[in-house]
């Protein structure tokens, strides 16, 4: 079941990450044993979503303490090392977050930091469960149509974290609970984290979809279709403000249009009180070849050039709710 499926793991070796950038064609594991290896997984996306980056942001730090053992860094060294995983993208708060979790166990030894990182994976998978029953709650209580047809944006489940899932996480509790006819997956250009990896989770369960073009999200809302859409998050703003992938402020924009609820699912590690509002948000911009090319074939012209942020922000006027594991917070 897709829902089981790991998007990492630690092993005696090192990291074992699941190449996202294979699925949904092939099956494919990274053992990871160097800091550069996890800086390009992550930067290519083999590992990707905000919880799962900050479980390989914990558990890098023991690669990063490993390889420094092995090469004989001293302290500065290793710091560096460590920052350089810490800042390999910028947008997703849990990143930094899980290397500043485990941090301060590093001077106990890497078993220390190991056993840090595997409650960062412990209380991210329960923290979705939560999610998913907090969520599928609210919808249910504020959505009356049976069954529900929802809309979904990227990829959210057991791939984007340590299993189960946040936006996806209330999708599998509506499945499970019956009340679910459809999903609408956005494929999420430009690389395609919809119609590869959510895609590919809900066919594993025979979860009901149809894969869409990002530009149909807004019609489909707009003419009567989804009755709510479900979104993740990168990084939630004090305000409420929030980062998520490129698209979601359009379909909040519709959903907005169309009175129906936009509902934000995020696990605590995601909220940045530290930022006050959603400008302030650093957006990761992404080499324009994502855009110009398809599964690497030029389809642009040779003189053009591609403007490619991988993020937007949604402000909290035009979020219903956020689900976490604590509950829900209206707007
Ligand atoms: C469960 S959070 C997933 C979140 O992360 C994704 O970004 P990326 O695929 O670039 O790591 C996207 O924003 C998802 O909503």
């Amino acid at each position: 079941m897709a829902s089981e499926i790991r998007s990492l793991a630690w092993h005696d070796t090192g990291l074992r990450l699941l190449d996202q950038t294979a699925l949904p064609q092939r099956v494919v594991y990274l053992d990871i044993t160097e800091v550069d290896a996890l800086i390009d997984a992550i930067r290519r996306l083999a590992v990707r979503g905000a919880p799962a980056l900050g479980a390989a942001g914990a558990y890098g730090v023991a690669v990063a303490m490993r390889q420094g053992g092995r090469e004989g860094w001293d302290a500065a060294r290793l710091a560096a090392e460590i920052g350089r995983i810490r800042d390999a993208r910028p947008t997703a708060v849990n990143l930094a977050g899980g290397v500043d979790r485990v941090l301060p166990f590093a001077a106990e030894g890497v078993e220390a930091v190991l056993a840090e990182a595997d409650a960062v994976v412990r209380e991210d998978v329960e923290a979705n469960h939560a999610i998913g029953r907090h969520g599928a709650d609210w919808i249910l209580s504020r959505v009356g149509r049976r069954p529900l047809r929802v809309l979904t944006h990227c990829n959210t489940g057991s791939l984007a974290t340590a299993g189960w899932g946040t936006a996806l996480g209330i999708v599998r509790e509506l499945h499970a609970r019956g009340v679910l006819e459809v999903v609408y997956v956005d494929e999420t250009r430009p690389l395609l984290q919809g119609s590869r990896l959510t895609a590919w989770e809900l066919a594993q369960e025979g979860i009901a979809h149809l894969v869409q073009p990002d530009g149909a999200a807004a019609s489909t809302i707009l003419r009567g279709l989804v009755d709510v859409a479900v979104i993740g998050a990168d990084r939630i703003a004090a305000n409420g403000d929030t980062a998520n992938k490129i698209g979601s402020v359009g379909v909040a924009l519709a959903c907005a249009d169309a009175g129906i609820p936009f509902v934000v699912a995020a696990p605590l590690t995601t909220f940045d009180d530290a930022t006050a509002h959603g400008d302030e948000i650093t957006i990761e911009e992404r080499p324009e070849s994502e855009v110009l090319e398809v599964a690497g074939v030029r389809v642009a012209p040779v003189e053009s050039r591609a403007f490619n942020p991988a993020f937007d922000v949604t402000p909290a006027r035009l979020i219903s709710v956020i689900v976490n594991e604590a509950g829900v917070r209206e707007y």
